[in-house]
């Protein structure tokens, strides 16, 4: 074996989640899964688990400065990913950092509710990621609610999607976005526009309740695959296959929202009852 392999670093700059399935802890695990070296800043620390939010803590912004300059003065990374960012004070902070680095790939996923419903981004900072994050985002990934809060308009159909898709990158500058179906229709249809091919990804919808922390997951993979090097396309594609399966096969932890689970992809040629065994903590 190589030991002096060499890695792709990649930075996530978000929110915590203890329970492990949303997050920072998503984004580092999906981050190990594909291969790249993951590095993370802390924005909020959120009490929180699959049932919801019981506390948020927010760090101070120079705490969150000195934590970029931390990273970037020693290990600058190929890609950044942004999730939780609750202030817009905060976001300036990381806009600093993605204006010193202008060529870096930048995934912004702009999280502003959870799955449980609980809210983790201030009202007042919206403005901020539309007017200024979004002209910088390599890829900006809303599902339908937050396409909608950022649009101001209402989603209810594919076509509205692409549209939606469209103002993103025409009106507010981002270089892609995709929007995510994860809550529209039969089918899970993700709508991605580049500013010149509108491109659907479909995958079947799974019947399941355990969804906690895939929009981590998703941005996160479409971040490592940016970092490798891959087209906008060939890294949201990747992401598509590997939320499905992570979705797919899932935990069956927790009371509420289970996490997904980031073996998913590499185990899908293994039988399920076996999967059933590996997985059960218990034995
Ligand atoms: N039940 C499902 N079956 C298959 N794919 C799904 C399902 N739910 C969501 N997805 C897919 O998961 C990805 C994340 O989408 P989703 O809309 O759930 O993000 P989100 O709402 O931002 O997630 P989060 O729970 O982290 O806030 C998308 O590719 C979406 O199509
Ligand atoms: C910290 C954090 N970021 C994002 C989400 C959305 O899933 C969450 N629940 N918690």
């Amino acid at each position: 074996m190589n030991t002096n392999a060499k890695v792709c670093p990649v930075l996530t700059i978000a929110g915590t989640d203890p329970s492990g399935g949303a997050g920072i802890q998503a984004d580092l695990k999906t981050f190990q899964e594909r291969y790249v070296y993951g590095m993370s800043v802390v924005t909020s620390v959120v009490a929180q688990n699959t049932t919801g939010v019981t506390a948020v803590h927010h760090l101070p912004v120079t705490f969150i400065d000195q934590q970029l300059e931390a990273v970037f003065s020693d290990i600058v990374p190929y890609a950044i990913k942004t999730g939780m960012i609750a202030s817009k004070e905060m976001m300036a902070s990381v806009l600093r950092y993605l204006k010193r680095f202008p060529e870096l790939p930048f995934v912004l996923d702009p999280v502003m509710v959870a799955t449980s419903g609980d809210v983790l981004m201030e009202e007042h900072a919206r403005d901020f990621l539309v007017n200024q994050l979004l002209a910088r985002a390599t890829v900006v990934t809303p599902n339908i609610k937050e396409a909608e809060l950022m649009l101001d308009q209402t989603i209810e159909t594919t076509t509205a999607m692409e549209k939606a898709a469209e103002r993103l990158v025409d009106v507010y500058g981002a270089k892609a976005a995709v929007i995510k179906g994860g809550h529209l229709g039969e089918t899970c249809i993700d709508v991605l526009y580049d500013g010149k091919m509108m491109t659907h990804l479909e995958s079947e919808r799974i019947d399941t309740e355990a969804t906690h922390g895939t929009g981590c997951t998703f941005a996160a993979a479409i971040t490592a695959e940016l970092a490798k090097g891959k087209t906008i396309l060939e890294a949201v594609q990747l992401a598509k296959l590997f939320v499905t399966d992570a979705i797919r096969y899932q935990l069956l932890l927790g009371k509420g929202h289970g996490p997904t689970n980031h073996w998913g992809y590499r185990l899908k040629s293994v039988p399920l009852d076996v999967q059933e065994v590996s997985f059960d903590g218990n034995d």
